[in-house]
């Protein structure tokens, strides 16, 4: 099925639902999806996440790995699109907010003539009070590259997402400062959480599986040996921790829904879908499928040693990326992350529950249908929230190689 919708009648599905919500918010909708990855960032944003690390391990604190990880992943798309780091997760913040927005049906969205409660409720004016905040930051952001375009013309200048799309900008007078904001929007959208929560599940399944952790550690630090730092090379190296990763994202897909809308009348394997209809994939009983899967509920990287199966979306019954056209444009970027974040937690550290704790590997996935009675308003939303239940708090056992925090 997932074949049929994605490839055989992707120009029927290629359009997104745009509800009202992502109406508002997304520049009207114009996509592209270009990116260049910032590899002197991501090393330096690792090696930040590091030193924090070992500052805390050092006073024998608590690590929470979760804040670390939604640190890391925002700071570095912060500073590759935009330059640098622009407040405390400033973007990021904002940019989850309305993907939690954006995620609800409104009341225009299913029947046209109750449009004006979304306003009653105020659902609108949080959509474009947001919108609006975003808005004026990436004018901000923009002007600033304006003002100090010479700068960007020396040659060690770190040349972000921004200056390389104001240089398109000058060779093709229809791409319009909207078009800029909306890609950067995109990217703030497509990253929020899905980056930092594989780092944290993956990590999770870890420490739940010491047998694993032990054989994933190993070959980090055979790979690395005794260099000072874990290069991106090295990470070519080190099979194991690819499958540990592939399958963290098989067992737990972050982007688990994903919607479309068809444009024309299709039939989809005797099923009649008319124009207009939204279609749901649920990645999750596709990739814990025990038709597909042996043993689906655990935790076992081995599946993929001897298996070509891959996420790169040709494999239709493993897609935490999608497939198709429309196949998410952020892989690379977001496995050489999730690759470096977790060779460095495990190259640097050992790693430990709090007196052996039992993770609690619960879900926090929600579809709630909610009718909520306020005092000045009642809706009905549909929101998906795809968050870890419970942070991740480790303790670190050793600090197994010398770090220098200078
Ligand atoms: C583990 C991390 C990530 C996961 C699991 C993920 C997953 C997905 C999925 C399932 C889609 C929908 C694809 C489809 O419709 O077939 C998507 C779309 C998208 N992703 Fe990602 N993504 C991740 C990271 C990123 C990153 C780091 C970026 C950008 C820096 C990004 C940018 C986007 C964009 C722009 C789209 C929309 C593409 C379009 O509509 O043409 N993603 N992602």
């Amino acid at each position: 099925m997932v074949r049929e919708i994605k490839v055989t009648h992707d120009i029927a599905f290629a359009n997104r639902p745009q509800t009202t919500a992502v109406k508002l918010s997304l520049y009207g909708c114009s996509i592209l999806s270009i990116w260049r990855v910032g590899h002197n960032v991501r090393e330096e944003e690792i090696s930040i996440m590091i030193q924090k690390i070992s500052q805390l391990s050092s006073m024998g604190a608590l690590v929470n790995v979760s804040e670390l990880a939604t640190t890391l992943t925002n700071d570095i798309v912060c500073r590759c699109a935009l330059g640098r780091k622009h407040g405390n997760s400033h973007f990021g913040d904002l940019a989850g907010k309305l993907l939690k927005l954006q995620t609800a049906i409104t009341f225009s969205d299913r029947f046209a003539w109750l449009g004006w409660m979304d306003n009653l409720i105020g659902f609108m004016g949080r959509i474009k009070k947001i919108s609006r905040e975003l808005d004026i930051s990436y004018d901000h952001v923009i002007d600033e590259h304006l003002i100090h375009e010479n700068k960007h013309d020396d040659p060690d200048y770190n040349k972000d997402f921004i200056y390389i799309l104001l240089q398109i900008q000058k060779h093709h007078t229809n791409f319009t400062r909207e078009n800029i904001k909306a890609i950067i929007m995109d990217m703030f959208i497509g990253e929020t959480e899905s980056t930092s929560s594989t780092i944290e599940w993956a990590f999770a399944e870890l420490v739940k599986n010491p047998n694993v952790m032990r054989k994933a550690q190993e070959e980090v630090r055979r790979v690395v040996g005794k260099k000072d730092k874990v290069d991106e090379e090295d990470i070519h190296q080190m099979h194991y921790l690819k499958l540990v990763i592939k399958e963290s994202l098989r067992l737990h897909p972050d982007v688990a829904i994903n919607v479309l809308e068809s444009s024309m009348v299709t039939n989809i394997r005797g099923f009649h879908v008319s124009a207009n209809t939204r279609l749901v994939i649920n990645n999750c009983p596709i990739q814990r499928d025990p038709k597909q899967w042996e043993r689906p509920d655990e935790f076992i990287p081995e599946r993929f040693s001897c298996n070509p199966v891959d996420f790169k979306g040709k494999d239709y019954k493993f897609i935490p990326f999608g497939a198709g056209r429309e196949i998410c444009p952020g892989i690379s970027f977001a496995m050489t992350v999730i690759e470096s974040a977790i060779a460095n937690l495990l190259y640097w550290f050992d790693w430990k529950t709090l007196d052996g704790e039992e993770l609690d590997m619960t879900e926090g996935f929600r579809v709630t249908v909610t009718m909520k009675n306020r005092t000045t308003s009642c809706y009905c939303c549909i929101s998906f929230d795809l968050n870890l239940s419970s942070t991740l708090y480790m303790y670190i056992l050793v600090d197994s190689l010398k770090i220098t925090c200078s």
